[in-house]
């Protein structure tokens, strides 16, 4: 009975949506090629046993990890049965769910050979890497530097006699730490080392070095090499094997070191070539990219589970007969539909900012390399800004699923292991943020020299007025004006940047006011960030948006998105003077009429991500509904109620029982 009354509650919520939700499905994809391309990769992995993955948290982790080869295997397998484009394998892929060796081969191998080898290097290399005839992973990170890349210690010391480069882990703290597949499945790694020629040291460069034997897997002499052991969550990330790797005076030929940037001649001298030297950072610049159209996956897929069980459970309350759904309360929208907001508004961002790498990569194809920094502040700063946001979302979404968030099969303890050192990899988000406060603090400082901001700084070209303009907003559906918002946010950043360049200009070596003011530098990063996202938001809904009642569920998202930021900020608003109290007191009027307008279509509006109930890997996220019967189900497949007395009872329970007893008995 209750089950199906629960079944019901999705039923009814579906019935009350105020849109066409197939239009927002390919609003939601990027276009009805991707909505189609995405359908039938989601729903050919969901339909396939290899690809299972409601056993991974009682799986130890040898099976895990072998699990995870097996379902790579099959994925490849599939790939070349059906002929899969690029675009198809990599949504199977990302539908299979499940982190494995091949993200990095794909993600990151083959990219930093496109980005930083010369042609010939590309025609020898790429194809086996195509066809997985090597396998290669992405080696920067050492045991004693991450963040900090020029202070790699690895050495590639030339030896102009055999033409070879020698690959060297001079100490302990040089050792490769992290790079993922580098434990177990790589055949080959692109080393970053420092390039030294002739006793002098040229800084870091990349070099391909074939690891293990391609007939036995064997690691090649003078390779030392394993994986860094469990991390953080049971199944989780641990179907990865990030590993460690030390070199001893390991050979490669000459042909090896990735030349677009350096090249050295037979020689050995070191000649640059005529790109920014930048461009060996080129590929963290695409995977941040990526990293952004990623987070909007996750952040939605939390936000469907949370959202889809907030409206079958119910607690306290009447409601026709029942007790209340819990979506109807206030403090659960206000938790909840921000999250729902930002999913939207990162998928827009993501999307913009692929443009952005392509656009990027032809110019630099073309020679103009006049937008690569302002492509690596965007990357960097949204990387941080969504990885953070969507992290700590997924934790939210637990606490607004109640008790039952926290097991297992909600599936947001995974989702939450999986996804948490995304604000780390890649760059941790500090450091990256700081990266965006240092481009805009060069940007501010050359604006009187006449250099033009480009791209998203161009709101700082209109710096006087931003500085002094009042907020525009008298009455509540002011705050509804996207052009009233965007100055707001605008004019925010742009006095928190300039009263963070006097500060630092107080300072007679500007390394320390960085120093000083890297707290405050992060805040202004974060303000200039959130105003990228609130624009494109906007742009977006300047495009035309077809389908009967979309464009209104976007609109209230977007201003759902900018007010509760505007909420959540309301000391930088209102101590830059960018508005008054009256007007926050009136945003926030507005954010609850909004929560209201969004709150029977919240359900489609979650539907609209196209999820598969395999893809969710939750009960409470079920597309029916059924929550408490499969939550049952779920429970009694656990290995410990196989049996009626658990193991250990005689050795264990027994005793102690018995001697309760004898207690008693005195
Ligand atoms: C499709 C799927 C894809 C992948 C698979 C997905 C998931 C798999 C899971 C995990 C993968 C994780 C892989 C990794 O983590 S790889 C390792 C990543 N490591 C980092 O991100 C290191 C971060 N550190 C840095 O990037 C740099 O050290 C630094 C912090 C930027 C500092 O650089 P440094 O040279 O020392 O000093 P600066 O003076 O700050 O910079 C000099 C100069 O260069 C400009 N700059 C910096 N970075 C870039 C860049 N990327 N592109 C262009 N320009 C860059 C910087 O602005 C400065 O310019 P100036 O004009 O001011 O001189
Ligand atoms: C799951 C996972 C997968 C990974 N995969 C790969 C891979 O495939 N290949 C690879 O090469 N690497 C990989 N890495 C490594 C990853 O890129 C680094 O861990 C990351 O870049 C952070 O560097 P770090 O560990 O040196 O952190 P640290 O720099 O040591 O950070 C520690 C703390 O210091 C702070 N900090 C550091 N510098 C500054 C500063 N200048 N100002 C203020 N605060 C600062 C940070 O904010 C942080 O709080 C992976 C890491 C993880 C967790």
């Amino acid at each position: 009975m209750e089950a199906e009354a629960a079944v019901d509650y999705l039923v009814d919520e579906r019935s009350k949506a105020q849109f066409d939700i197939d239009a927002m499905k390919i609003i939601w994809a990027g276009g009805k090629h991707e909505f189609e391309v995405s359908d039938r990769m989601a729903r050919l992995v969901a339909s396939d046993p290899v690809f299972r993955k409601d056993n991974r948290a009682i799986l130890d982790r040898k099976e895990l990890f072998k699990n995870t080869l097996r379902k790579a295997a099959h994925a490849w397998k599939r790939i070349i049965e059906l002929r899969l484009s690029e675009q198809e394998a990599s949504k199977l892929r990302f539908f299979v769910d499940e982190p494995a060796y091949t993200d990095l081969h794909w993600g990151m191998f083959i990219p930093v050979i496109k980005g930083q080898g010369t042609e010939e290097q590309r025609k020898k290399w790429l194809p086996m890497a195509y066809r997985m005839q090597i396998i290669g992973c992405y080696a920067q990170t050492e045991l004693g530097h991450g963040s900090n890349v020029q202070g790699l210690e690895t050495t590639a010391t030339f030896d102009p006699e055999l033409d070879e480069f020698v690959i060297h882990s001079p100490t302990l703290t040089s050792s490769k730490w992290w790079p993922g597949g580098l434990g177990r499945a790589s055949t080959h790694a692109v080393v970053f080392a420092r390039l030294i020629t002739d006793g002098k040291d040229h800084g870091i460069n990349g070099f391909i070095v074939q690891l293990r034997s391609l007939d036995d897997h064997l690691p090649l002499p003078g390779i030392i090499i394993g994986d860094i052991g469990m991390k953080f969550g049971n199944g989780a990330y641990n179907t990865m094997d990030n590993g460690f790797l030390r070199f001893d005076h390991v050979r490669i030929p000459r042909d090896q070191m990735l030349m677009r940037v350096k090249q050295v001649t037979r020689e050995g001298k070191v000649v640059q070539s005529d790109v920014p030297w930048q461009l060996l950072y080129g590929t963290m610049v695409y995977v941040r990219q990526t990293i952004v159209a990623d987070a909007s996956c996750a952040l939605s897929r939390a936000v469907c589970i949370a959202t889809r069980y907030s409206a079958v459970r119910r607690q306290f309350g009447s409601q026709n007969g029942h007790e209340t759904q819990v979506i109807d309360y206030r403090t659960q929208q206000s938790r909840l539909f921000p999250l729902l907001a930002s999913a939207y508004a990162f998928r827009f961002v993501g999307e913009w900012l692929k443009w952005l790498y392509m656009d990027v990569t032809q110019r630099l194809q073309a020679r103009d390399f006049s937008t690569l920094p302002e492509a690596h502040a965007c990357t960097a700063g949204l990387k941080s800004l969504t990885t953070s946001v969507t992290a700590d979302a997924i934790e939210e979404c637990r606490k607004l699923c109640g008790g039952h968030g926290y097991l297992c099969s909600s599936g947001l303890p995974e989702l939450f292991a999986v996804y948490v050192p995304a604000c780390t990899y890649e760059g941790d988000n500090i450091v990256l943020l700081l990266q965006v406060a240092r481009f805009l603090m060069k940007t501010v400082s050359q604006l009187g020299s006449g250099e033009r901001p480009v791209g998203t700084t161009t709101y700082l070209l209109r710096l006087e007025h931003l500085l002094q303009c009042p907020c525009d907003v008298q009455g509540a559906e002011d705050w509804l004006k996207p052009d009233v918002v965007v100055q707001l946010f605008e004019a925010r950043s742009a006095r928190m940047t300039v009263a963070c360049a006097k500060s630092l200009s107080k300072f007679s070596k500007p390394e320390d006011g960085f120093m000083d003011l890297s707290a405050d530098l992060v805040s202004v990063a974060t303000a200039h960030c959130q105003l990228i996202v609130v624009s494109k938001f906007v742009e977006k809904l300047q495009q035309d948006i077809p389908g009967e009642g979309v464009k209104q569920q976007l609109e209230a998202l977007c201003s759902i998105y900018a007010l509760s930021l505007l909420k959540k900020h309301l000391g930088d608003f209102l101590s830059t003077s960018c508005i008054t109290s009256k007007q926050a007191s009136l945003a926030n009027d507005v954010l609850r009429s909004l929560y209201s307008q969004v709150r029977p279509n919240a359900i489609a509006l979650v539907d609209a991500f196209n999820y598969t109930d395999h893809f969710l890997g939750s009960v409470l996220g079920r597309y029916d509904g059924n929550v408490y019967p499969k939550l049952y189900e779920e429970a009694l497949k656990d290995p410990l109620n196989e049996s009626v007395v658990p193991d250990g009872y005689h050795e264990y329970l027994q005793p102690v029982l018995k001697q309760r007893l004898r207690t008693a008995r005195l």
